[in-house]
Formats: structure tokens, C-alpha cells, sequence
């Protein structure tokens, strides 16, 4: 039988796993600078707007499609630009803390990439420092790095914890996050009450003993 018969080999199928954590950009991404961005996103939202019959004269719908522009670019996606995430300063953990560290109620503002709206909720985070640890704000500011992307929650979840992996140098990571989706609530099938929960563990937050210790903190008020 021929090879490729077989599917993917193991080294294919990581290569995907890795891809698959990244949120799918276009070679070129980044060959516009962000006033470029705006320019476009403008006309192509000024034409969105006069397709649905709005009147572009009126003094309050005028500045919407340059505001929308600046939105996307500035705020609410200016996460998918490499040069907006944070610098993380690593420091000696001179103190030896070798115990769990938990940052909970992380406010989390992100937007599904199905459907451009909203996904609100709060991200947990902890970790178990090796020979570093890092400034808590940046625990807050990785995640809304990575929110400000439209996103799925199961990819933010990774790339936050793979990102925490990178920058503390170790495996021992926990995320969680738990968050509503416009897209379910306010449209399609209307649901204001379920909420979804997504989870990542690694090293020793695999074993139950210490991702018990994390819930239990995240549970407390
Ligand atoms: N796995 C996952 N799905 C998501 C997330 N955000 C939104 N979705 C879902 O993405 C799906 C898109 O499916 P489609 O069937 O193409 O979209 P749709 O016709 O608008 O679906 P409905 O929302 O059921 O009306 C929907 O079921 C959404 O609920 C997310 O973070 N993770
Ligand atoms: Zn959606």
C-alpha cells in the first residue's frame, strides 16, 4: 500500500497540533501598517452599512465606520499584531516559592471568530515557578494578548497556557476559563443561561492533588 494511504505520520500530525494553536493569519498579515488597516476596514464597513440601508449622512451613524475601524485595529483585535504582546521581564525567584501561585478573575473581553461578537468571562491561571517568576499584571496582560483575537475559547486557552509555559520556563501551568458567547446568548439558539468552561493542565497540575488545590482556590470568594 502506498504511504500516504496511511494518513498523517506522528511528525505530520504534531506539526499540525502546533499549527492548529496558532490563530490562522495570512502570510502577508502584516505587509499593511495599522493606519492601511483602518483605511480599508472603514470603506468596506461604510459599505456594510449602506448595504443594510442606513442613512451615512445622519450626524450619529457618520464617524460608526471609522470608529468600528479603529475598534478592530486598535482595541478589540489589536491582539493579533506580534508587536502588541506584552514584554514579560522574568525574574530570579530569589525567595525559592516553590508553591502554587493563582491569579484568579481574570476579566476576559474577547470576540468569537464565528461571528464577530462578543465573549466575556474570566480567565484562571496559576502556576508553580521554577527558578523564575514573573510580574502578576503580566499573568492579566497575557490573557487579554490573547483575547483581543477573534477567537475560539478552546484555542485561547491553549495559546495562554502554552504562552505562561514560555515565559515562566516551566510545564507546571493551569488555565481556566469560564465565559459567555454572545453568539449563543443573543442569537441562534438564544441560550442567556449556559456558560462554557474550558481547562488546561500541565505538569504537575496533571495529578489530582494540586489541579484540586487550584479549583479550590478559584472556588473560594
Ligand atoms: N467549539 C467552539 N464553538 C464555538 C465557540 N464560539 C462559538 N462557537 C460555535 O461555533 C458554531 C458555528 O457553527 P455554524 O453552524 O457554522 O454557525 P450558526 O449557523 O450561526 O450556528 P448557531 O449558532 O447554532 O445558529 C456555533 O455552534 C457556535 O456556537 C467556541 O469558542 N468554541
Ligand atoms: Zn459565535
Amino acid at each position: 500500500m502506498d504511504n500516504q494511504d496511511l494518513g498523517p505520520d506522528a511528525e505530520e500530525l504534531d506539526d499540525h497540533l502546533k499549527g492548529s494553536l496558532e490563530t490562522p493569519l495570512r502570510p502577508d498579515a502584516f505587509a499593511l501598517s495599522d493606519a492601511e488597516k483602518i483605511v480599508i476596514i472603514e470603506r468596506h464597513f461604510r459599505e456594510i452599512m449602506h448595504t443594510m440601508g442606513l442613512d451615512l449622512t445622519d450626524d450619529s451613524l457618520k464617524g460608526t465606520p471609522l470608529r468600528v475601524a479603529k475598534m478592530y485595529v486598535q482595541e478589540i483585535f489589536s491582539g493579533l499584531h506580534p508587536e502588541n504582546k506584552p514584554v514579560i521581564r522574568r525574574f530570579e525567584n530569589k525567595y525559592k516559592y516553590k508553591q502554587m501561585l493563582v491569579e484568579r478573575d481574570i476579566t476576559v473581553y474577547s470576540s468569537c471568530e464565528h461571528h464577530f461578537v462578543p465573549i466575556i468571562g474570566k480567565a484562571h491561571v496559576a502556576y508553580m515557578p521554577n527558578e523564575h517568576v514573573i510580574g502578576l499584571s503580566k499573568l492579566n496582560r497575557i490573557v487579554q494578548y490573547y483575547a483581543r483575537r477573534p477567537q475560539v475559547q478552546e484555542r485561547m486557552t491553549m495559546q495562554i497556557a502554552n504562552e505562561l509555559k514560555q515565559a515562566l520556563q516551566t510545564e507546571n501551568v493551569a488555565v481556566l476559563i469560564e465565559a459567555d458567547h454572545l453568539c449563543v446568548m443573543s442569537r441562534g439558539v438564544n441560550d442567556v443561561s449556559s456558560s462554557t468552561i474550558t481547562a488546561e493542565y500541565s505538569g504537575l497540575f496533571e495529578q489530582d492533588q494540586y489541579r484540586n488545590e487550584f479549583l479550590n482556590h478559584i472556588r473560594k470568594k
